[in-house]
């Protein structure tokens, strides 16, 4: 049986950077060869980014992305790398407009595509057949389908080639493709991490290899692009589903394996199938080339892990991409925005994360005594600025009471870190967990102040639970745990007055999550959460509160999404709406 080395690239694109993105595939390519592969493969949209979104609209865009395929090709070669088959991703067009059928309105004018570069040439091209229209997918939007499905044959091994969404769909195109005689399913991704993703894509991988007893190559993007979170997770398995390659998550990495394939057949192929002659005479073993790879098998974190390192590459991306050198958050002695310290530091270094304490004259002792331990023990920048004189002449002038003048508080000191952020160019951290933002309970143009939340999608039960983790974790290493306990231990309060506490206001928090993630993830009717054991006067309250928050959470900054339903593309809702439960 022919083999081949595979070298699957995990690059981390940032999309629109053709340049940036290009060269960390010349990168992967140089790596590849020095290690003797006969195949690099990069993943979905490699050289864009992913998900482009309208950009996949502009023909200007797509132009660019074309010449800068183009031109990678030329670089590949004269790096003296045009002998080595390069596939890449990248949007194709503008092609005729693709009609609606009920108005003729023109839609998308680009196909979602993977080519395979040689000899300085574009060789050959196919486009995705399943275009993902659910969750944060918009593909059928942005993009045409593809009506043909590629073959091509590298050293002797027939390789299919499809995109993503296309191994997802039962009876789709992967069946097909590998019924033609294909020795090797290749799959290029961009594939965003959820929590327990892990638990149904390396199944779905396994599954499609066993079907179809063939060998499959998974490649996926890494890192963070706005709020979604690309795991990597990269993987090669035999028709028996065993994994003889798995590479890191959260980190770029060339994932190299060697792999015995059914050798090419010169059968027929059924219509819709294309095959393309690529590279090279087969390779059987016995030629003078370095020897082969050891094994490269990752192995994946635990779950809590997993999460933390997600949040952290999307912080950490999120600023890098952007051009921040550096983040600000309030520091409250709290949970929340101690894990969001903690996060930040673990992301960008503790010298790039700056705390401000923010004590108004209803803190308590213990408030300012653990901002001042979290700032130590994190290593943060830190500084103290009072509110309370801030506060006073607003709330005299305007005569505020009550709710008013509390959340006069939260504003000051939405000031306060908008201000340092404009003096020395720190993005804004808002601390705010999912729960919070679910129930509306945080004060807009206040606390919710800030382009980036790390924790958006954690609830907070999960917080905690965070928390414990990452200080296990430190102390396992020997290390100082960055949160503490008494962060974690204390009840949770905005101390916005006098001894003020969230339970004041909020149902406990383990049942308060239990309900939202009822209403919420699971997106029952406020009849059936109650159905589940819930009080209904508690129901009734906490989903009217979730109704009618969804103009808060409109305007709120983006943050890591890590579940299958977070605020955002995921969940669509009209603001203007009467609070119903349903
Ligand atoms: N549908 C709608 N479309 C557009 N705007 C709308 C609106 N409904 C209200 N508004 C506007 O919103 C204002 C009310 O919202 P907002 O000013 O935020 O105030 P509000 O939501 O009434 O109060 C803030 C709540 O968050 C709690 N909090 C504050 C700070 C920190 C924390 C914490 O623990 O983290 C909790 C605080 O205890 C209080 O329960 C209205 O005065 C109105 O201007
Ligand atoms: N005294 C303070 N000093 C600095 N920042 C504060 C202070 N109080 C609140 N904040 C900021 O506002 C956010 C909301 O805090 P708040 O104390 O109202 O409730 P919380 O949601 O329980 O957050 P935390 O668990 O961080 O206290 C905090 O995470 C923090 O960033
Ligand atoms: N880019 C895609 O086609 C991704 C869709 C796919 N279902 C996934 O989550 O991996």
């Amino acid at each position: 049986m022919p083999r081949l080395r595979l070298a699957l690239a995990q690059t981390n694109p940032t999309v629109g950077d053709l340049e940036g993105n290009s060269r960390q595939i010349v990168e992967a390519a140089r790596r590849a060869r020095a290690a003797g592969a006969d195949l690099v493969a990069t993943g979905e949209m490699s050289i864009t980014g992913y998900p482009i979104e309208d950009l996949a609209s502009r023909p200007s865009f797509l132009s660019a992305s074309k010449q800068a395929v183009q031109e990678l090709a030329e670089t590949l070669a004269a790096e003296g790398l045009g002998d080595l088959p390069v596939v890449v991703g990248h949007p194709d067009g503008p092609f005729e407009p693709r009609l609606l059928d009920t108005s003729n309105a023109p839609t998308a004018i680009a196909k979602n595509c993977a080519s395979v570069l040689l000899d300085g040439r574009i060789v050959t091209t196919t486009a995705k057949y399943h275009l993902p229209n659910y969750s944060v997918f918009d593909e059928y939007r942005v993009f045409i389908p593809g009506d043909e499905l590629l073959v091509v044959r590298i050293r002797g091994v027939d390789v299919a080639l499809i995109i993503c969404e296309d191994l997802w769909r039962d009876g789709g195109p992967v069946g097909r493709v590998m019924d033609a005689g294909a020795g090797l399913l290749l799959v290029i991704n961009a594939s965003p991490w959820i929590a327990d993703k892990d638990e149904v894509r390396l199944p779905l991988v396994t599954r499609r290899a066993t079907e179809n007893d063939t060998l499959v190559a998974y490649v996926n993007i890494v890192g963070g692009q706005d709020d979604l979170l690309f795991d990597g997770d990269s993987v090669v398995v035999d028709g028996s589903g065993a994994i003889l390659a798995r590479a890191p998550q959260w980190e770029e990495h060339l994932l190299v394996a060697e792999v015995e394939a059914d050798a090419s057949a010169n059968r027929t192929l059924p219509a819709g199938i294309r095959r393309v002659d690529v590279a090279g005479p087969a390779y059987s073993g016995d030629d003078a080339r370095s020897p082969a790879p050891a094994a490269d098998i990752a192995e994946l974190p635990d779950d809590l892990e997993q999460l933390w390192n997600g949040l952290v590459t999307g912080l950490r991306d999120y600023v890098g991409k952007n051009g921040f050198r550096s983040v600000i958050l309030g520091l409250s002695g709290g949970i929340d925005s101690a894990v969001c310290a903690a996060i930040a530091a673990d992301a960008l270094g503790a010298s790039r994360v700056y705390g401000v304490s923010m004590p108004s004259q209803w803190s308590s002792d213990h408030s300012r005594s653990d901002a001042d331990d979290v700032a130590e023990r994190i290593g943060v920048n830190y500084s103290v600025e009072p509110i309370a004189d801030l506060v006073a002449p607003f709330e005299s002038q305007l005569k505020l009471t009550g709710l008013a003048a509390e959340n006069v508080q939260a504003r000051a000191r939405a000031l306060i870190l908008m201000g340092l952020s404009n003096l020395d160019g720190h993005l804004v951290l808002t601390t705010g967990n999912k729960t919070e933002l679910s129930v509306g309970y945080s004060t807009i143009y206040g606390d919710s102040v800030g382009g980036f939340a790390p924790i958006k999608d954690v609830p907070k039960t999960m917080v905690w639970e965070l928390a414990r983790w990452r200080n296990a974790f430190a102390l396992a290493q020997g290390l100082v745990e960055p949160i503490p306990s008494n962060s974690i231990t204390k009840p949770p309060s905005a101390e916005l007055r006098p001894g003020q506490v969230d339970q004041d206001t909020l149902p406990p928090y383990d049942v308060l999550d239990g309900i939202l993630d009822a209403y919420i993830t699971r997106a029952l009717g406020a009849a059936d959460v109650v159905a589940l054991g819930y009080d209904a006067a508690v129901v009734a309250e906490v989903t009217r509160l979730v109704d009618r928050s969804e103009w808060k959470r409109r305007q709120g900054a983006i943050g890591p999404k890590i579940s299958g339903m977070a605020f955002g593309r995921d969940r669509r809702l009209p603001i203007t709406y009467r609070p119903s439960g349903l």
